[in-house]
């Protein structure tokens, strides 16, 4: 059985997203690979930054990563801006890595109040999505509980959710660190993730709500005091490369937290193209310097 075949069974046999991602990391490694097209990137590929441009840039992506990375993260906002048929480009690569057996976490950064996400978990997590990713980003800053449709539909059909908690940009800092009592938001968010997923834990598993935590985070998991081992959940850290996140940084943030950690980049994986085998080598050799780094 090729690795490709393993990982699409694994999508077909009824496991949640946690089991799934564990199995994928374990097997290709914890790099999460971004596909975010953003026109400086798509012109120093030597495309247009047009539809066409927007089309071969993520096929390109499609056939260095699909099958061979383990986890790749489609950043929706770079598709929208091409209207419906950008949006069309990004369903069809959804659908080819998921083909192949490579977990896809759809950047969207949902969120709105109850009534309305129950619509975008039936837009991306439903059963009859059409083209669901296997976790989505989701925004808490409506209140944890605003996300529950998205938690509950998630929870039926096998999929992830990763819920903001300390975002990688400076910005963040003013809302994610404010307290409330003697709680802060981003404690709020590791506690009410550590309880969706403590029938996982009982289970030994990794459970399927997920937080995001930079890389370029600092100091702030320890000065907030976040136990984020205690998530049980995957941690995915954006801001490795681009935004000048390092293994070192990883490894200080997360301490005994760093086997749940899903490193991702996005643009310093991009820079290897246009170049298929290139950009495949790229996101394979920071893959195995992750595994090491994580081991
Ligand atoms: O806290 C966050 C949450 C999401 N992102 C997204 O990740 C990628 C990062 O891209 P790089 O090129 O590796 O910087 C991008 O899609 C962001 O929207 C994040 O950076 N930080």
């Amino acid at each position: 059985m090729s690795t490709t075949d393993s990982t699409t069974d694994l999508a077909m046999t009824g496991l949640t997203f946690g089991q799934r991602l564990r199995a994928t990391t374990d097997l290709h490694g914890p790099l999460c690979a971004g596909i975010d097209p953003h026109r400086t990137l798509v012109e120093s590929w030597g495309l247009g930054y047009d539809l066409d441009g927007l089309r071969r840039f993520t096929d390109t992506c499609v056939e260095a990563f699909a099958g061979q990375v383990g986890v790749v993260k489609p950043q929706s906002a770079f598709f929208e801006v091409f209207g419906s048929r950008g949006v069309a480009v990004l369903e069809e690569a959804i659908t080819a890595l998921r083909e192949a057996g490579t977990l896809v976490i759809l950047d969207a950064k949902r969120g709105d109040i109850g009534s309305t996400m129950a619509a975008y978990a039936e837009a991306y997590l439903g059963k009859d999505a059409v083209a669901p990713g296997d976790a989505v980003t989701v925004s808490p800053y409506l209140g944890f509980e605003s996300l529950r449709p998205a938690l509950d539909l998630a929870a039926q059909t096998g999929r992830g959710v990763f819920v903001l908690a300390l975002t990688s940009n400076p910005e963040g800092r003013s809302v994610q660190h404010a307290r409330l009592r003697d709680t802060s938001v981003a404690e709020s968010m590791v506690t009410s993730a550590a309880s969706m997923n403590a029938a996982a834990a009982a289970r030994g598993e990794l459970g399927s709500v997920g937080l995001v935590v930079g890389a370029t985070v600092g100091t702030a998991v320890q000065e907030l005091q976040l136990d984020l081992a205690a998530v049980n959940g995957p941690l995915l850290s954006p801001g490795v490369g681009a935004q000048g996140g390092t293994s070192d940084d990883l490894r200080r943030v997360f301490g005994d937290a760093l086997h749940n950690v899903l490193p991702a980049s996005s643009r310093e994986v991009l820079s290897a193209g246009p170049d298929v085998t290139a950009l495949r080598d790229r996101a394979l050799e920071t893959s195995a310097t992750l595994a090491d780094l994580l081991r």
